[in-house]
């Protein structure tokens, strides 16, 4: 039977109303309109892409938008400078600085300069190690939305067999510590786990963050299970042009798969819905005001 296509663009769009519906509230009964700002330092085509929709869903939901759009050769002594400005500012509640930074700045130095409670993209030591002692903490917004997807196909998730593909400090790891969180047992796999497909062929969940376009074929799910495809590949086109692909092969694994999400269209909407659900967050937490339900881990 084929697979439930799980349609993160829809879930994304419902997740931004009840943003919306919040920022209302704050706006309305507090006087409070959050506020984001995103620093690109450097021309990156596909992060600019990124950064005008994230700019652009900020302002749907009826937040203040600030982009800042730094010359590659921007000075790590200037960046830092910028973040504490923002850090000081009271207008703004969430600062993301898009990654990756150019090689001659160093981006563990620039995370840390960010103030944890404004860290929306929760990637600030502090944020990880929060989240990884189970404490309140500002969620990655990727595996954040990822979360949000399987909780509501699930419900419960626990006892479930989780199989994450992929360690980084922005999808795998995270991902990872909320599955455990909610009670998966949790296998973290990378390129040097041996028999990937038959790690992956014991998970009832699995989530691909490797980069790697169609790695993941059929032969490595167990029947019925979930697959959660983070990847985002830009692959060619027989007819010159470029098309997305996932890392999971969507043709062959939804063929055996209880539910999948497709790339485009999938876990990429829901990033952005997250960051402004932290952003909201953020700002709630600030003023000591009640946080949004059902929009943090
Ligand atoms: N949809 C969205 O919102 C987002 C999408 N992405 C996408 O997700 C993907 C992953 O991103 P990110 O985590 O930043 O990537 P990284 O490159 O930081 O990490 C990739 C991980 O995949 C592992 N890996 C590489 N090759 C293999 C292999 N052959 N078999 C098993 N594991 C392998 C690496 O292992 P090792 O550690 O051993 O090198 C590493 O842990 C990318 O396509 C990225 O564009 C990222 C962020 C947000
Ligand atoms: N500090 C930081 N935080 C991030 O969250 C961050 C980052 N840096 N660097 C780059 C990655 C990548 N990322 C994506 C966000 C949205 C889509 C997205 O909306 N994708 C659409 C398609 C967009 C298109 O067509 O290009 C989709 O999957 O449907 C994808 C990828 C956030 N990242």
């Amino acid at each position: 039977m084929a697979a439930k296509i799980i349609d993160g663009k829809a879930f994304a769009a419902n997740v931004r109303e009840r943003v919306k519906a919040h920022v209302t509230r704050l706006v309305e009964e507090h006087g409070v309109r959050p506020g984001l700002a995103v620093v690109l330092v450097g021309e990156n085509p596909a992060s600019e892409v990124y950064v005008r929709s994230k700019g652009k869903a900020t302002k749907e939901a009826g937040m203040k938008s600030v982009e800042h759009k730094l010359d590659a050769a921007t000075s790590e002594a200037d960046l830092l400078a910028l973040i504490d400005r923002l850090n000081r500012d009271e207008t703004i509640h969430g600062i993301l600085v898009q990654l990756p930074v150019p090689d001659h700045i160093d981006a563990d130095k620039v995370l840390a300069a960010i103030n944890p409670a404004k860290d929306v993209d929760g990637f600030h030591i502090s944020n990880v190690g929060l989240l990884g002692t189970g404490q309140k903490a500002m969620v990655p917004c990727t595996p954040l939305g990822c979360l949000m997807m399987l909780r509501e196909e699930h419900g419960s998730l626990a006892g479930k067999e989780a199989v994450v593909i992929g360690r980084s400090n922005i999808v795998g790891k995270p991902m990872a510590q909320l599955l455990v969180k909610d009670s998966c047992t949790v296998t973290i796999a990378h390129s040097r786990t041996k028999d990937l497909p038959g790690v992956v062929s014991r998970a009832d969940i699995v989530v691909a963050a490797v980069g790697r376009p169609n790695m993941v074929t059929a032969e490595w799910i167990k029947p019925g299970a979930t697959v959660i495809d983070v990847g985002i590949n830009r692959i060619e086109k027989e007819d010159g042009g470029t098309r997305l692909v996932g890392d999971v092969d969507f043709a062959d694994v939804s063929t055996i798969a209880g539910a999948i999400t497709p790339v485009p269209g999938g876990v990429g909407p829901m990033t952005i819905a997250c960051l402004l659900a932290n952003t909201v967050t953020a700002c709630c937490r600030m003023h000591g005001l009640a946080e949004p339900e059902g929009l943090t881990a």
